[in-house]
């Protein structure tokens, strides 16, 4: 594989309040391949508005279109949003690798859905408390993902 391209999934409608965090492990992913939805992390997108003209057609077939294009999927999926939880069943079905973090320290439980999925090989949850953990976490999958 020469340069990794990495669809980051984060929550944006669900709510923004882990924006921070997402920002810090696209930060990271960058160390990695490219990353095609470094918006995510931008503190200032809480999504399209009337003066930037974009339909939500428009963002979600770039979105699947990018996801088609991606060679695995990280998501950040403390923060509930039915939008990563699509992407995530989306990228399932193309067979892409993904990668859940989550941190169970902010009392929220992980849907039985995103959990039992993980099988270690084409889904991978990992729980973690410290944006610290991140960058070991992630190379533990990038050299799986290489092999
Ligand atoms: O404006 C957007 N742009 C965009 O790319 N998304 C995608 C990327 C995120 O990983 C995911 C967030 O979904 P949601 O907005 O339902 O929380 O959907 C979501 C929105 C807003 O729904």
């Amino acid at each position: 594989m020469s340069q990794i391209n990495i669809y980051f999934a984060g929550s944006i409608k669900g709510g923004r309040q882990d924006v921070g965090i997402y920002s810090q492990i696209i930060d990271q992913l960058k160390t990695h391949g490219h990353v095609f939805t470094e918006f995510v992390g931008d503190k200032n997108y809480h999504g399209p508005t009337e003066a930037d003209g974009k339909k939500d057609k428009e963002i979600h077939d770039t979105d699947v279109a990018m996801l088609k294009k991606s060679d695995c999927v990280v998501a950040e999926v403390t923060q509930p949003s039915l939008g990563v939880g699509y992407e995530l069943g989306r990228a399932v079905a193309l067979d892409i690798p993904i990668l859940c973090l989550f941190r169970p320290n902010e009392g929220k439980v992980l849907s039985c859905m995103i959990r039992g999925a993980h099988d270690g090989s084409a889904v991978t949850v990992v729980d973690y408390t410290d944006v610290a953990q991140v960058p070991d976490i992630l190379a533990d999958f990038f050299k799986k993902l290489k092999k």
